[in-house]
């Protein structure tokens, strides 16, 4: 498998991780070509990963056999149409696209009746600790083994059967590690204005949530068992606790999941 050539349409945040996971599980970097509008970008690219690198989208996607589309959203018809118009025989070729919201039968607007994966990975693939959702479309068995090899490197994989569902693996993790990241933000935040070094408070914070997120992944009880765990009755945590409790935490997340997939619906029916 490691022999087919894989283009990077887009070579943003998200294709850097993707990139950082596959040269890091042995893809060879050889086969793997990006492209990207920002030519400083494919330079970095290119001396981190040592893979070839193109500011033109039909050659990447000509010398290709998988073909990743990784532009935003707003972009995504423009840079297909273009790059069909340039190479009509690309629509033969195995797609993947990681953008948020656009459909299957969008792209089969745009390229033609293409065989197609839709994944929504997360940045941390690019230390493979990342969780990557993956629905098929017209695509063989050899193709999907291919495509699960691709983003194997990247952390665990969920091959889901319903289309829709890529909406919701957003919400659950695709959007995800920001909402982490502003959780640690505001207690980073609050310890400095307890005293604590800017440095200090960050280490702090990463060091607690990496505690916590490796004792849950690891222990078979719940995630409430184990914040019973660290709860005395009475105690600190309780009164910590209660506060988020008293101001709705729950149903602030579930508003902000709910927030994530109504936008990559609304991105369905308007890009
Ligand atoms: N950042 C994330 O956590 C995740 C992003 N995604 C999806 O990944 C896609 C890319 O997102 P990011 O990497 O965050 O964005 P980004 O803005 O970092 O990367 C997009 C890249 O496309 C390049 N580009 C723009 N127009 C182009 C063109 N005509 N031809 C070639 N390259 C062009 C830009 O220069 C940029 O480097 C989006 O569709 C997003 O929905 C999916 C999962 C997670
Ligand atoms: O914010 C976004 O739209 C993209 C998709 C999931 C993570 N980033």
């Amino acid at each position: 498998m490691n022999e087919n050539t894989v283009a990077f349409i887009g070579a943003g945040n998200m294709a850097r991780c993707l990139i950082a996971a596959l040269v890091k599980q042995g893809y060879p970097a050889e086969n793997i070509i990006a492209s990207n509008r920002n030519a400083a970008k494919l330079a970095t690219l290119a001396k981190d990963f040592g893979i070839q690198v193109t500011e033109d989208n039909v050659h990447a996607a000509q010398v290709a056999d998988v073909i990743v589309l990784a532009v935003k959203p707003q972009l995504m018809a423009e840079v297909c149409q273009a790059m069909l118009a340039g190479a009509p025989e690309i629509h033969e070729k195995l797609f993947v696209t990681v953008a948020a919201g656009l459909p299957v039968s969008r792209y089969r607007e745009w390229l033609g009746d293409i065989r197609i994966v839709r994944a929504m990975p997360n940045t941390p693939a690019q230390i493979g600790l990342g969780v990557t959702g993956l629905y098929p479309s017209q695509c063989s068995n050899y193709e999907k083994s291919f495509v699960d090899q691709l983003f194997s490197g990247c952390g665990r994989n969920v091959w889901l059967d319903d289309e829709a569902q890529i909406n919701h693996i957003i919400a659950v993790s695709g959007s995800a590690p920001a909402y982490f990241f502003y959780f640690m933000q505001a207690m980073q935040q609050q310890a400095e204005t307890l005293g604590f070094s800017s440095e200090d408070a960050k280490a702090m914070v990463a060091q607690t949530a990496l505690g916590a997120a490796t004792l849950a992944a690891q222990s078979d009880l719940s995630f409430a068992d184990l914040r019973a765990e660290v709860t005395s009755k009475g105690g600190t945590t309780h009164e910590a606790i209660e506060t988020f409790r008293a101001r709705e935490l729950e149903q602030t997340v579930a508003a902000a999941m709910q927030a994530a997939i109504a936008r990559a619906e609304a991105m369905a029916s308007t890009l």
